[in-house]
C-alpha cells in the first residue's frame, strides 16, 4: 500500500468541509477525514488499509466509485444515496505519478440532501404557478365534446353509466392509458343533474404529493414559503355543486388517501395551514390503470377507501379488444383531421386490414395521433400499407400490394426480414434460432441461401 505524508496531511484534509477519501491505485483505503466521517457516519478506524471491494461485500458503502475511477482511469462523478435518504454527490479524481500510472484515487464527498430539498420546494413552487395558470384558461368547465362512438364492447359500459348518471353514486373507471377514461368521466357529469356545473379533473400521477395536496385542498397565506398571500382556493372548492375526476387515483400518496376519505365521509377538508374544516359538495368519479387489488396487498392503497369509491365499477376495455370499433374510429378522426388541415384522405383496404390487427397499446389516443399524423403527411389520398410507420408495420416492408415480384421472391423477403429481426433482437444465431421454432444450423443455411437469392437479383 502507498503512503502519503499523513502526519502534514491529515490536518489540512480535516480542516475540509467536504469529504475526503483517499485509496492507492489498488482501491485499498489510505485515509478519509473527518468530513466524511460526519457525512457518511463510517468511522475511519473501520476503513483503514481496507480494499473496497470488502467495503463493498461487508455493506459499508453501496458503490465505489474509486473502483470505477481505477477500472477507467478517468475522473468519475455519481450521486448516491445514504441511509435515512440522504444524497452526496462522490467525484472521484486519478492522481498519476510521473510515468503516467495511478498512484491515488482521491474522491470528494458532499452532502447534497440540503441543497436538494430546498430546490425541490422551489420546483413544487414552481408547478403550482404553472398549474394555476393554465387552470385560469380551461380546466374549470370541460367544454370538448368530441362524438363518442361506441362498440359491442364499450356499449354496456356507457348504457350503465348513462343510468348512473344522475344519480350521485361513486364512480371507478379502469382501463388502461388512452382507452377513454376521462371522456366517459365528462360523460357521466354531462347526463348528471350537475351538468351546469364544473367538470375538474386533476391527474394524481401527474404531480409530486406536496403540490396535489396544494392543489386538491388549497391553503392559507403563509402556509408554506412561497405560498400566496391571499391563499389559494383548492379543486374540492372550485368543484363545489360539481364533479371531480381523479385520474390514477392508484398514484395518490396514502397520506392524501386518508384525507380523501374524509371528504367522502363527512364532505369536510382541511386546506393546508387552515385551522377550520371546509365543507363542501362534490361528484367523486376517479379513475386508474392499475390493478387496486394489488396495490391494497401491497400497503399503497387503503381497502376502506376502494370499498368507497368503486361503488359502480365500470370497465373500460383495451382498443385491441374492441375491433369493431377500430375502423370507425380511424374513419372518424380521419375526417376530423382531413377537415382541420383541409384535405381529404381514405384508407387502403390492405391499410385498414394491417390497422385492424395492431395491438395499439397506446388506445385511442395512439389512434387519434396516428390519423392526424397520416392525414399530415401522406401525400396521396388513398393512404397505403407503406404510409403508416414502421413501429406499426414491422414485417410490411416487402408487403406492397403494388408489388411487381413474384409470389415466393416476396415470401423470400419476408423470411429474410424474419431472420433478420430475430438476429438484431436476439444477438446470437442460436437464440434467434429458438425464438424462431427451427434450429441453429437451418436459420444459418437460411439466411446464406436468403442472402444468395438477393445477390443474385442484384
Ligand atoms: N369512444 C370514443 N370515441 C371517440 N373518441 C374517443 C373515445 N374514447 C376516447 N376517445 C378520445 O381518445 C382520447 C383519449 O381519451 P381519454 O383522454 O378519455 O383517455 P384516458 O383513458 O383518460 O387516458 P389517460 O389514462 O392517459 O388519461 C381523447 O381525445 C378522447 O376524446
Amino acid at each position: 500500500m502507498k503512503s502519503l505524508n499523513s502526519k502534514l496531511l491529515q490536518p489540512v484534509l480535516d480542516a475540509l468541509p467536504d469529504g475526503v477519501y483517499i485509496t492507492d491505485a489498488e482501491g485499498i483505503t489510505i485515509t478519509v477525514n473527518k468530513a466524511y466521517e460526519k457525512i457518511t457516519g463510517l468511522q475511519r478506524h473501520r476503513v483503514l488499509g481496507k480494499h473496497m471491494k470488502d467495503l463493498v461485500t461487508d455493506g459499508y458503502i453501496s458503490k465505489s466509485v474509486s473502483l470505477e475511477v481505477i477500472r477507467e482511469q478517468q475522473p468519475i462523478t455519481r450521486v448516491q444515496t445514504l441511509k435515512g435518504d440522504r444524497k452526496i454527490v462522490v467525484s472521484g479524481n486519478p492522481m498519476f505519478d510521473e510515468d503516467g500510472k495511478l498512484e491515488f484515487v482521491i474522491s470528494s464527498v458532499r452532502d447534497v440532501t440540503a441543497l436538494l430539498r430546498a430546490k425541490h420546494a422551489e420546483e413544487q413552487l414552481e408547478q403550482i404557478l404553472t398549474v394555476r395558470k393554465e387552470y385560469g384558461i380551461d380546466v374549470d368547465v370541460h367544454t370538448d365534446k368530441a362524438g363518442v362512438l361506441t362498440g359491442t364492447n364499450t356499449r354496456l359500459c356507457y348504457k350503465l353509466a348513462e343510468k348512473v348518471a344522475p344519480t350521485d353514486v361513486k364512480i371507478l373507471i379502469q382501463g388502461e392509458t388512452g382507452t377513454g377514461k376521462t371522456l366517459l368521466a365528462q360523460f357521466i357529469h354531462d347526463n348528471s343533474l350537475r351538468a351546469e356545473a364544473p367538470f375538474i379533473s386533476l391527474n394524481c400521477a401527474a404531480m409530486p404529493e406536496g403540490l396535489i395536496e396544494a392543489e386538491l385542498f388549497g391553503y392559507t397565506s403563509g402556509a408554506f414559503t412561497g405560498a400566496s398571500v391571499r391563499g389559494k382556493e383548492g379543486l374540492l372548492d372550485i368543484a363545489n355543486g360539481g364533479t371531480l375526476f381523479l385520474d390514477e387515483i392508484g398514484d395518490l400518496p396514502l397520506s392524501l388517501q386518508a384525507k380523501l376519505l374524509k371528504v367522502i365521509e363527512e364532505n369536510k377538508f382541511l386546506p393546508l395551514g387552515a385551522t377550520r374544516f371546509k365543507t363542501t359538495n362534490i361528484r367523486l368519479i376517479t379513475a386508474t390503470h392499475h390493478d387496486l387489488k394489488v396495490a391494497i396487498a401491497e400497503g399503497r392503497f387503503r381497502e376502506d377507501l376502494y370499498y368507497r369509491l368503486q361503488i359502480m365499477p365500470l370497465d373500460l376495455p383495451p382498443l385491441r379488444q374492441r375491433q369493431d370499433e377500430i375502423l370507425s374510429l380511424l374513419e372518424h378522426y380521419l375526417t376530423h383531421y382531413a377537415k382541420r388541415y383541409n384535405t381529404q384522405k381514405t384508407l387502403h383496404p390492405e391499410t385498414s386490414e394491417v390497422l385492424l390487427h395492431y395491438k395499439w397499446p397506446g388506445n385511442i389516443r395512439e389512434l387519434m395521433n396516428l390519423a392526424e399524423r397520416l392525414v399530415l403527411i401522406t401525400e396521396h389520398t388513398e393512404i397505403l400499407p407503406n404510409d403508416l410507420p414502421e413501429s406499426i408495420r414491422p414485417l410490411m416492408t416487402h408487403c406492397d400490394p403494388y408489388s411487381s415480384e413474384s409470389l415466393k421472391q416476396q415470401v423470400s423477403n419476408l423470411e429474410r426480414e424474419l431472420i433478420n429481426n430475430a438476429l438484431s433482437l436476439y444477438g446470437s444465431t442460436r437464440a434467434a434460432a429458438a425464438s424462431l421454432g427451427i434450429n441453429q444450423s437451418t436459420l444459418v443455411k437460411k439466411r446464406q441461401s436468403l442472402l444468395a437469392t438477393r445477390n443474385d437479383k442484384s
